[in-house]
This record gives C-alpha cells, sequence and structure tokens, in this order.
C-alpha cells in the first residue's frame, strides 16, 4: 500500500525470562516468588517468604542452569520469534509498520525497559501477545497485568488490545503435530511396541486452578486434544501429565515423573511433548533432556524420544500472524482493553480475543 501512511503497530511478545548469568539467578528468583499471581499473600509476608524461597531454591536452580553455561537461552530464541514474526507481518504489507518487542516477567528486558522503546518508536497502537498458547493468571495474566503498569508510569498512552490465549490455533496445533509425527515415528522405528504419548506441561498449584477458576489446565487439555485429533492416530495411547513442581503445596496432576514410571512399570516406549512452552529453555533442556531421562534410563524405558518446542517454526509463526490478525479485527470492532478489566479480576476481560470463548455469558 505505497500511497497510504502507515500505522506504527508495536506487537509485544510476553514471556518468563531467565538469567542471564550465574549472578542474575537470585534476584530472577525473587522476582518470580515476590509476584502477587505465583504468591498471593499481602506484603510484607510476600516479600519475606520470597527472600527466603529465593535463597532456598538458588543453589538447586545454579545447578539446572550450569547444564545451560549459566544462563537461560529463552531470550535469544524468543529473539528469534519475534523476527520471523514481524518479517511475516510486514509481508503482509496490510497498511501496518509492525515492529515486535519483547517483555519479560522476571528478568531482563523488563516491561519498563520495553515500554520506554516503545513509547520512544512512537507507536500508534499495540498488540498484546503472551507466548503462552494457554492462559494462566500466573503467567500471561501476570505479563499483561505488570505491562499495564508499566504503560501507565511511562505515560505510554496508545490503544492496546491483549491476545488472551490461543490453545487450539491452527498453526500451532499443526507445528506441534508435526514434531511429534517425527518424534512418534522414531519411537516406532526402534520396533519395542507401540510408543505412548505423554503431553507434559508446566504445572500450577491446585488452588491456581479451584480459587481463581484458571483456565490452564482445560486449555493444556483443549491443546493435546486438538494435537493428537490432528495425528489421527487410530489406537493412540497418550495423556496430560504436568512437570516442574515446586514447594510444598498440592499441584495439578498427575506429574510427569510418576507417568515415567508407570511407562516403566508397563515397558512402553516414550514420546514427550512439551505442550505449554513453545520455546527450549531450563524446563525442557534440563528437565527433560537430563534429569527425567535419567529416571527413564533408570527404569529400562525402552525408548525416551523428547520432541522439541515449536520456536521458530513457519506453521507456528503463521499461527501467530492469525492471532494478531484476529485481535486486530477485534481491536478496530470493539475498540482497546478496558481497564474495568483490572478492578473486575485477574483475567480475560470481556473485550480480550479469545479463541475458545464458546458459551454465551462465558470467556472460556
Ligand atoms: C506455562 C508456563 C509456566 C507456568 C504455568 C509456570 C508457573 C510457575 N512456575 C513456578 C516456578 C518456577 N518456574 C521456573 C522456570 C520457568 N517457568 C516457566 C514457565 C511457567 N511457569 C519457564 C518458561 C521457566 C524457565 C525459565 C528459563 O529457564 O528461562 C523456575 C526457575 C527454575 C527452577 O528453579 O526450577 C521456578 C522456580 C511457579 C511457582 C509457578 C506457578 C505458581
Ligand atoms: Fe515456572
Ligand atoms: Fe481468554
Amino acid at each position: 500500500m505505497p500511497d497510504q501512511v502507515q500505522k506504527k503497530r508495536a506487537i509485544i511478545l510476553f514471556n518468563l525470562g531467565g538469567p542471564d548469568g550465574p549472578d542474575a539467578v537470585k534476584p530472577f528468583l525473587f522476582n518470580l516468588f515476590n509476584d502477587p499471581a505465583i504468591i498471593s499473600l499481602p506484603n510484607p509476608f510476600r516479600f519475606l517468604l520470597a527472600k527466603l524461597i529465593s535463597s532456598r531454591r538458588e543453589p538447586v536452580a545454579q545447578e539446572i542452569y550450569a547444564h545451560l553455561g549459566g544462563k537461560s537461552p529463552l531470550l535469544e530464541l524468543t529473539q528469534d520469534q519475534a523476527n520471523a514474526l514481524q518479517t511475516s507481518l510486514n509481508d503482509l504489507d496490510d497498511g501496518f509498520d509492525n515492529r515486535c518487542f519483547i517483555a519479560m516477567r522476571y528478568w531482563k528486558p523488563f516491561a519498563d525497559e520495553t515500554a520506554r522503546a516503545v513509547k520512544a518508536w512512537g507507536a500508534d497502537e499495540m498488540i498484546l501477545l503472551p507466548l503462552y498458547p494457554q492462559f494462566s493468571t500466573t503467567t500471561s495474566g501476570s505479563s499483561v497485568k505488570d505491562w499495564k503498569r508499566a504503560c501507565r508510569e511511562i505515560g505510554l498512552n496508545v490503544p492496546m488490545k491483549t491476545a488472551c490465549c490461543y490453545p487450539t490455533n491452527a498453526g500451532f496445533v499443526s507445528a506441534t503435530a508435526e514434531m511429534v509425527r517425527e518424534g512418534y515415528e522414531k519411537a516406532l522405528a526402534e520396533n519395542k511396541g507401540a510408543p505412548r504419548l505423554l503431553f507434559s506441561a508446566h504445572g500450577v498449584p491446585k488452588a491456581v486452578i479451584t480459587k481463581r477458576q484458571d483456565p490452564y489446565q482445560s486449555q493444556i487439555e483443549k491443546s493435546a486434544q486438538a494435537v493428537v485429533n490432528e495425528m489421527a492416530i487410530p489406537g493412540l495411547d497418550w495423556l496430560v501429565s504436568y512437570q516442574s513442581r515446586v514447594g510444598p503445596m498440592e499441584w495439578i496432576g498427575p506429574s510427569t515423573e510418576d507417568e515415567i514410571k508407570r511407562a516403566g512399570k508397563d515397558g512402553v516406549p516414550l514420546v514427550i511433548v512439551p505442550i505449554a512452552f513453545v520455546t527450549e529453555h531450563s524446563e525442557t533442556l534440563v528437565e527433560l533432556d537430563i534429569e527425567y531421562r535419567e529416571i527413564a534410563d533408570h527404569l529400562n524405558i525402552p525408548v525416551y524420544q523428547r520432541v522439541r518446542t515449536v520456536c521458530s517454526h513457519p506453521k507456528f509463526i503463521g499461527g501467530l500472524v492469525n492471532v494478531i490478525n484476529e485481535t486486530q479485527t477485534a481491536l478496530d470492532q470493539n475498540g482497546a482493553d478496558s481497564d474495568s478489566a483490572q478492578t473486575r479480576g485477574w483475567w480475560c476481560p470481556d473485550d480480550h480475543v479469545c479463541a475458545t470463548a464458546k458459551q454465551p455469558g462465558s470467556t472460556h
């Protein structure tokens, strides 16, 4: 559209963030546990507890990140996704000058720094895109809330719209299904029997689901079911499990570790599919590839095949382009995110695009 003035559209990609070196591990953990979306206690209790837990967790986390050269690869891989998405959006040539920015929740670049960069660029509008296909108050909800705080504090006042979740987005599902099929066929080729698919997602405490009506677990199940449907393998043996438990609270289950042990008893080949992560990081490269693999080896599980996350798979990036287009339509038709969402509750304001909103009066 050469004759039209292009609108400057900032796409803000949200992820959790990870330490960029050994000195960052403790403050990163403190930021995580000091988030009211993770520990919902008033201050000073939350602050003190966050100090205590981050100190206690530090040695374990240092050991985890030592496997990765002392730092998380999350930012670099998110930057690759941002570059690929920006190129795909600008290729559409549909009247927008798109620029992708990254805001991490618990380590750099933080929301404040990114919001300043968006302001300096002179964005006309913003689309908020959590890199979490399934919505949780602990992840997307927390990031969007913190972003809105940063915008208020630095005076970034342009219309914004949130892409709340996309658990059954066609691009995400077909990129995942393609990679799972590859892993499944490799496992099958070992001739040790029909493999079992274990869709492993990051867990959350049970109370997050029951007390906040967080849709995370139900959206995880929808994602896994959609991938299974796309694979269309008759009689496929599959289930969802949850990994990465920390702390003494009861978490949602079954746990991935218990399911690996059960596969050991059953003597079946295992194909592990990370379904809540779209980038490689400590939970995939260390927990799944090193720690859980050791358990599987110890139990003589005939095959342990881990499927990679979708990262910058062209089908996934294409799916994100669709999410942006749908969110833009919602912005044009219904207006920007309303602030009432902040006062009404944690998540999914009525004007969010929500791919799974089906029943009248229900957002999920
Ligand atoms: C869907 C994604 C995630 C959910 C839900 C989530 C909830 C959640 N996490 C913790 C505690 C920790 N998480 C840690 C690392 C971590 N978590 C996610 C994603 C989700 N977390 C990612 C992508 C990462 C990896 C960061 C990286 O390596 O770059 C850690 C630090 C590592 C460790 O010490 O194990 C902690 C701690 C809680 C308590 C929680 C829900 C309440
Ligand atoms: Fe986590
Ligand atoms: Fe939603």
